[in-house]
């Protein structure tokens, strides 16, 4: 059985893999193959690996007759098309709790270098301008500070658990409130997005991107927040509108905004995608922008790929894959997708 994976994995993920299948990986570099690639090289696959650089479309779908189980090695499926593989009766799975500790910490370390004007006093020190103290960059702290979240999912939780520590306050949207004594272990207060985004100093979306969340914070949720407060987004780069953000920095209304995606990434999102990163956020000093790190801690991507490969096994031996998505259900006339 062949299961090609899109992009560089620790060489112990190969090797799981060899032990139940023929993997194909790039080898080189920490490398991704171009879409282009993926498509020539799966045409023969029984599963595929795939990363957040690949879009599983009813194309990739189609050029992989064969296919019956697509393991993502992220957490967030929106660029898979998981109607077509429920479609095609191939099983989709992802790592729903791996990335939950590296994300809340990126996030505490994103909260942290906006308010604390990290970026900026870098660059300072390495502009040669540092000339010793001086009373520059004062920025704002988190003990005292009002955190709102939206979404208490499982990074959000475990963004309350470390900012228990830091003096700040919490408050949190969810359609499902906290149990209450974790809502009282984590001093977090269930109230409406419009009282949190009045009342919180940094606002951390933490919700899948889906139709109902894309642009969820707009030109009239900024509106809403308070004057100088920060946004940090490390869920995906549509559930924010970028071009309000760009305007709401410009006008001195945002304090500041820190992302780790961007609305450029979400290629599976409908309408005319950008492509690229907003010049008017590389250009605003008061942002903070780094290249989807999330989950990108050496140990924990080794995790997740063994993980992934321990869901193609499942999936290719008849089993029920952890992480499953969707089941599969094949469907008449959906093509020749083996079941
Ligand atoms: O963004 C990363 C993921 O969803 O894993």
């Amino acid at each position: 059985m062949l299961v090609v994976v899109t992009h560089w994995v620790h060489p112990d993920v190969t090797a799981r893999l060899a032990e139940f299948c023929h993997p194909v990986a790039p080898s080189r570099g920490r490398e991704v193959w171009p879409r282009t690639e993926v498509l020539a090289r799966a045409r023969d696959a029984d599963g595929l690996v795939v990363c957040m650089a690949d879009r599983v479309d009813a194309e990739l779908l189609a050029a992989c007759p064969r296919l019956r189980v697509v393991s993502g090695v992220f957490k967030g499926a929106d660029l898979v098309d998981l109607a077509e593989c429920v479609r095609r009766g191939v099983w989709v799975t992802v790592l729903p709790d791996l990335l939950t500790v590296p994300t809340a910490e990126l996030v505490v370390g994103l909260v942290l270098a906006l308010r604390r004007r990290l970026v900026e006093g870098d660059a300072w020190v390495r502009s040669g301008r540092h000339a010793g103290w001086r009373p520059r960059f004062y920025g704002s702290g988190l003990a005292g500070a009002c955190v709102g979240i939206i979404g208490m999912g499982r990074i959000g939780r475990a963004v309350a658990a470390r900012l228990l520590g830091f003096g700040a306050s919490l408050v949190y949207t969810d359609p499902v409130a906290l149990p209450e004594p974790e809502a009282y272990r984590l001093g977090a207060r269930r109230v409406l997005l419009s009282e949190l985004l009045a009342g919180s100093d940094v606002v951390v979306p933490l919700v899948p991107l889906t139709a109902g969340t894309r642009r969820m914070i707009d030109a009239a949720a900024l509106g809403r927040m308070r004057r100088g407060a920060c946004l940090v987004n490390v869920a995906r780069g549509s559930v924010v509108d970028e071009g309000a953000v760009v305007e709401a920095l410009r006008e001195d209304r945002l304090g500041g905004y820190a992302a780790d995606v961007f609305a450029f990434e979400d290629t599976a999102a409908p309408g005319a995608a950008p492509v690229e990163v907003p010049p008017g956020l590389l250009a605003h000093p008061r942002t903070v922008l780094t290249p989807h790190l999330g989950s990108a801690v050496e140990d924990v991507r080794r995790e997740m790929g063994l993980a992934a490969a321990e869901q193609v096994r499942a999936a290719l031996d008849g089993r029920h894959p952890e992480g499953a998505v969707t089941p599969p259900r094949r469907v008449e006339g959906a093509g020749e997708a083996p079941r």
